[in-house]
C-alpha cells in the first residue's frame, strides 16, 4: 500500500466536502504538510512550525485518520512533526504564496483579503480587546451587529488585521457573501478610471452590489469630495438594505478634515472602537505568537528586550523579530541581548526611547500636518476654530514633552503671551474631560512626535 501527498490532498479537499475547513485553510494546508514517511500503518507528516502542528493535531488529525482509513481499508494513524530547524527561512516562514497560487487565491478570494490576517493570528491585549470583540461579533452577523462600524487607531497598530479578520471570516462561513475590501485610496482611484471611461453608474454598480463594504484608510478620502460623494451614496444603500459597512481610520471620524458633514455624521450613527498601542505584555504575547507562527525561537530576554525596546507599533515589532532573524541566520551568529540591541539600534535609530532633541517645529509641523493646516497658521493671529483647536493642542503637547516654559513656547507660536499658553493647556484639560477621543490623539501625536525625533 503506497500514500503520498496526493493523498494528503485528497483527505484535504475531503474534509471541505465535510465543512471540516474551509476552501482557504485547505490550500494554506496544503502549502505546510508534507509526508515525511508512511510505515507499518503510521503517516508522519511534517509542519513547519510547532503552532501548526498542534493546531493540525488539534483540528484535523482524527478527521484525517477517519478519511484515509476509509479509503486504504485498514487503521491508520497520523503524526504531525516539525520540519528541523536546519530548513531555510523561507521553507520555515508561514507560506508566502507562489506565483500560481497567488492566481489560485486570487481567483477564490476576489476581496484581495490576506489569508495571514484571520482572528487566531491576532492577539488580542487590554488595548484592542474592545474592538477584536466587536469585530468578531461583526463577523459572526454581518449586517446585524454593529453596522457600520468605524475602527480607529494609530498606525500599524491592528485597524487593517482585524477588518480583514471580519472579511476572512465572513467569506469562510458565507461564500457566497459578496464582499467588498478596498482601501479609500484605491476607491479614489477607482472613481477617476470610471469617470475618465464615462461608466460611473458602474461604479456604483459595482459597490452598492456589496454584502459587505470593508473600506481601508478612509482619512485618505479627506478633500476628495467626489469620492466621498459617491461613497455617501453607496453608503446610504447599502445601510438601507442592512448590509455591513466598516472603516478604518487614522484618527477619531470628528478630527476628520475636509470630509463632509454628511458622511461623518452616518459614522457616528455606528459603532466606533479604537485600537492602542499594545502593553509591554502584549507585545510579549504578540512577538511569541508571530515567532510560533513562523517557526521562530528567540530567547525570553531577547524577547522582553525587544518589547522594552519598540515603543511605537506591532508593525515594528514584526519588523524588528524579521531583521533580527535575518541577520542572525545570514552571519551565523547567535542571538543574544547584545547582538539584538545593536540591530534595533541599526533598524529603528529614530524611534527607540527618545535621547534627541525635540524640536518645536517639527512638532508644529506634525500637528499641523494632522490637522491640515500650515504651520504660519499656528502661528498666526487667526481665531477660527479649526486653527485655534490645533494651535492649543500643540501648546498642550509640547508642554508635556518638553522643557520649555510657557514663555518660551509662547515665543514660537507669534510671540504670544505665556498666559495664553497656560490657558490652552487648560483648555485641553478641560476638553479631555469632556471628549474622551482626545485622550487617544494626544497619545497618537506624541508617538509621532517621538518616532520622528532628532538625534
Ligand atoms: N494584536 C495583534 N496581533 C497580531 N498581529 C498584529 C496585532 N496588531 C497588529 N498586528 C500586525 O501588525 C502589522 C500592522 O497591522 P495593520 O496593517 O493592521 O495596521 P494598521 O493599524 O492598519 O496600520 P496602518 O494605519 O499603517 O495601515 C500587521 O502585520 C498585523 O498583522
Amino acid at each position: 500500500m503506497f500514500i503520498d501527498n496526493t493523498e494528503i490532498k485528497e483527505t484535504l479537499q475531503y474534509l471541505v466536502e465535510q465543512n471540516e475547513i474551509s476552501d482557504t485553510e485547505r490550500l494554506g494546508c496544503e502549502e505546510r504538510m508534507q509526508l515525511v514517511t508512511y510505515q507499518d500503518g503510521v503517516l508522519e507528516i511534517s509542519t513547519p512550525s510547532r503552532y501548526y502542528r498542534d493546531r493540525y493535531e488539534e483540528r484535523y488529525k482524527e478527521k484525517m485518520e477517519e478519511y484515509l482509513s476509509h479509503i486504504e481499508g485498514k487503521a491508520i494513524s497520523i503524526q504531525f512533526s516539525v520540519r528541523p530547524s536546519t530548513l531555510t527561512e523561507s521553507e520555515s516562514s508561514p507560506p508566502q504564496p507562489t506565483a500560481t497560487q497567488t492566481n489560485q487565491v486570487k481567483q477564490q478570494r476576489p476581496t484581495g483579503l490576506s489569508l495571514l490576517y484571520t482572528f487566531e493570528t491576532f492577539v488580542p491585549g487590554e488595548n484592542s480587546l474592545y474592538p477584536y470583540n466587536a469585530a468578531i461579533a461583526i463577523a459572526k452577523n454581518p449586517g446585524s451587529a454593529y453596522n457600520p462600524c468605524l475602527i480607529y487607531g494609530g498606525v500599524g497598530l491592528g485597524k487593517t488585521h482585524l477588518m480583514q479578520a471580519i472579511g476572512n471570516y465572513i467569506y469562510d462561513h458565507n461564500p457566497h457573501m459578496n464582499i467588498i475590501f478596498i482601501s479609500a485610496e484605491k476607491m479614489f482611484h477607482d472613481l477617476a478610471s470610471h469617470t475618465r471611461g464615462n461608466s460611473p453608474h458602474a461604479f456604483r454598480e459595482k459597490y452598492r452590489n456589496a454584502d459587505v463594504l470593508l473600506m481601508d484608510d478612509i482619512h485618505l478620502l479627506q478633500r476628495k469630495v467626489e469620492t466621498q460623494n459617491e461613497l455617501f451614496y453607496v453608503f446610504n444603500e447599502l445601510y438601507a438594505q442592512q448590509k455591513q459597512i466598516v472603516f478604518t481610520c487614522d484618527r477619531p471620524i470628528s478630527e476628520l478634515q475636509n470630509f463632509s458633514a454628511r458622511m461623518t455624521s452616518r459614522f457616528e450613527r455606528g459603532l466606533t472602537v479604537d485600537l492602542q498601542p499594545p502593553t509591554f505584555e502584549t507585545k510579549i504575547a504578540i512577538i511569541k505568537k508571530k515567532l510560533e507562527i513562523e517557526g521562530k525561537e528567540f530567547p525570553s530576554e531577547v524577547i522582553e528586550l525587544i518589547a522594552n525596546t519598540i515603543q511605537t507599533n506591532v508593525r515594528d515589532l514584526e519588523a524588528a523579530i524579521t531583521n533580527i532573524h535575518a541577520y542572525a541566520d545570514l552571519t551565523g551568529e547567535k542571538i543574544t541581548l547584545e547582538s539584538t540591541m545593536t540591530r534595533l539600534k541599526a533598524t529603528f535609530a529614530g524611534s527607540l526611547a527618545p535621547q534627541g532633541t525635540i524640536s518645536t517645529s517639527k512638532v508644529q509641523k506634525i500637528i499641523a500636518d494632522y490637522f491640515d493646516v500650515t504651520v504660519n497658521d499656528l502661528k498666526s493671529k487667526r481665531k477660527t476654530k479649526n486653527i485655534v483647536y490645533p494651535r492649543q493642542l500643540a501648546m498642550y503637547i509640547l508642554r508635556q514633552i518638553t522643557d520649555l516654559s510657557t514663555t518660551e513656547i509662547g515665543l514660537e507660536f507669534g510671540g504670544r503671551d505665556h498666559t495664553t499658553v497656560m490657558h490652552a493647556c487648560q483648555k485641553i484639560e478641560d476638553l479631555k474631560i469632556i471628549d474622551p477621543n482626545i485622550e487617544s490623539t494626544i497619545r497618537n501625536l506624541i508617538r509621532s512626535v517621538k518616532e520622528n525625533i532628532e538625534s
